[in-house]
This record gives C-alpha cells, sequence and structure tokens, in this order.
C-alpha cells in the first residue's frame, strides 16, 4: 500500500507523521517498525498517526508508535509536530487543539513566533501510576520527592519516577556528556520493577532555572530530545528542592521550557516544531 507521510522533528526527535483521515492507514506491527527503520523504510523515533476523535471534547486523536513498533501512551515533543501538522494541511482552523492519547488529553497552542506550548496535564506521581514496582523497597526521601534505589549491574542508582502519561526514571548527574547513558540506559529501561518498560532520563542540573538533559527512550534507545522525558526530569527536580519553574532544559537537539506550578498541576511545555520533507512509501 501507498502512504504519504510527513517527516518532521521538535528539537532534533524526529517524527513520521500520518494523516489517517484522509488515507487508508492499516498497518501490522512489522510495517509500523518498516516505516520507522532509518534503513529499510522512512526512519524516525516515533510514528505519529492522526485520527478524528473518539471520545467528546477532543478535536483529534494521536497514536504513537516508537521505532520498536510499539504504540505508546504519550509524546511531548510529537503533540508540538501534530499541531503543526494540522494546521498546516488545512485539518483545521484553529491554533489551539485538544488532542486525545492513550495517556489522556493535551493541548498544544502554536505560537505566532512559530514555537508550540503544550499542556501536557498533571504528573501521576505514585509509583503504581508510573507503573513502578517499589515494593519491598526502602524509598528515601528528598525534599517532597522519593528517590528508589535500582541496581544496575554492579551499581544501585537513585531515580525519581514520575509518569507523563508514559513511564519515566530520571536521575541526577554531574556530567550529561560523561554519565552512562548507552550502557546504563537499556538495563533501566528494561528493569523487572518496570512492568511496561521506561524512559532512563540523565538530568544534570546547572543551576535553578537551567538544566541539560539525555534520555534513553524506551522502545527508540537515546533521543536528540525528549519531550516528556524534560516535563518528567523537571517535576522530579522540583519535587527535590533543586529546580524552581520554569526550567529551561538543553537536549542534545535543542531547548525546551518547563513550567509546573506544582502538585495537581498541569506541566506546560514550550519549543519547536519543524517539518522537513513530504514523501510517500510503498509498504
Ligand atoms: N519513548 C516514549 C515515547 C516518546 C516520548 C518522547 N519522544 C517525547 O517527546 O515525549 C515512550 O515509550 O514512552
Amino acid at each position: 500500500m501507498k502512504l504519504k507521510f510527513t517527516k518532521m522533528h521538535g528539537a532534533g526527535n524526529d517524527f513520521v507523521v500520518i494523516d489517517a483521515i484522509n488515507q487508508q492507514v492499516d498497518l501490522t506491527s512489522e510495517q509500523w517498525k518498516r516505516l520507522g527503520d532509518r534503513r529499510f523504510g522512512v526512519g524516525a523515533d516515533q510514528i505519529l498517526v492522526v485520527e478524528r476523535p473518539t471520545v467528546p471534547g477532543a478535536d483529534f486523536r494521536y497514536r504513537i508508535y516508537n521505532a520498536d513498533g510499539g504504540e505508546v501512551e504519550q509524546c511531548g515533543n510529537g503533540s508540538r509536530a501534530f499541531v503543526r501538522f494540522v494546521v498546516d494541511k488545512g485539518l483545521t482552523q484553529a491554533r489551539s487543539i485538544r488532542v486525545q492519547t492513550m495517556g489522556g488529553i493535551i493541548e498544544p497552542r502554536l505560537e505566532e513566533d512559530g514555537n508550540v506550548t503544550v499542556d501536557m496535564g498533571a504528573p501521576r506521581l505514585e509509583p503504581a501510576q508510573v507503573p513502578f514496582d517499589n515494593s519491598n523497597l526502602p524509598g528515601e526521601a528528598q525534599g517532597r520527592d522519593m528517590l528508589w534505589p535500582l541496581t544496575i549491574g554492579q551499581q544501585t542508582v537513585l531515580v525519581s519516577v514520575v509518569s507523563m502519561g508514559n513511564p519515566h526514571a530520571v536521575q541526577v548527574v554531574e556530567d550529561v556528556e560523561t554519565a552512562p547513558v548507552l550502557e546504563t540506559g537499556p538495563l533501566i529501561e528494561h528493569h523487572p520493577r518496570f512492568p511496561k518498560r521506561v524512559n532512563a532520563g540523565f538530568l544534570q542540573v546547572q543551576g535553578r532555572h537551567h538544566v541539560k538533559l539525555r534520555v534513553y527512550e524506551r522502545g527508540a534507545g537515546e533521543t536528540l530530545a525528549c519531550g516528556t522525558g524534560a516535563c518528567a526530569a523537571v517535576v522530579a527536580g522540583i519535587r527535590r528542592g533543586l529546580l524552581d519553574s520554569p526550567v529551561h532544559v538543553r537536549a542534545r537537539g535543542g531547548e525546551l521550557t518547563i513550567s509546573w506550578a506544582g502538585e495537581g498541576q498541569p506541566v506546560y511545555m514550550r519549543g519547536p516544531a519543524v517539518t522537513v520533507f513530504e514523501g510517500e512509501i510503498e509498504l
């Protein structure tokens, strides 16, 4: 089958975006995987699918597939590409839209300067909501946050656990450039205490409003930026008393600005959304 797509990125986290409103999209998991393959397909960290909503109060449905073919609950950088796509394709006249995802309703808004601000909803902070199995584990309180010891190979790392609809494990490191992201990222992603696996964040605090972040993503490996990862890292840093909102998050592919007013409040993310090229693929 022939499939029209648009290649986009948000701070270097790259996507294949598919309009499933104006074209029939019925792919197998293998075909999703091939679409995202950087040699046998188009190549992307995630594939984003635009559909009509199936719940009241939403303008669109947003489905997200990681490069490994698995469908997931949320993608922050992708939500910015999503609103730019539906505006540019004339699928909406609005600039602020409500988008249905497996992780809840989010509200991206395309700004005059081309950046996008997204209400990502409130973080879920109970281990069971992440989900994280903390049974028989001695948590260590740090400010309002709870750090959990994870045994990774011969070492133990202390992580904060946060859900933005999708699961995140965040650890503070001295220097993201020398942190063992590629060595320990996969071990954290597949750690048995995360029944749905997890995105592994490595956070370097440079000031109360400035951090650097690398994320080894569930189902995609290290990406140049992770929007939900930036949200989770800032929430963890604020709860640990290390950061104050707003926080400028420098990722390898660009900068995101994350704001959070505290427990029960939504996290706001602001950043770029770029269209790279249009194409068509025979799957
Ligand atoms: N790998 C993530 C999905 C994409 C998240 C990331 N690309 C973002 O911008 O939030 C997961 O499996 O939960």
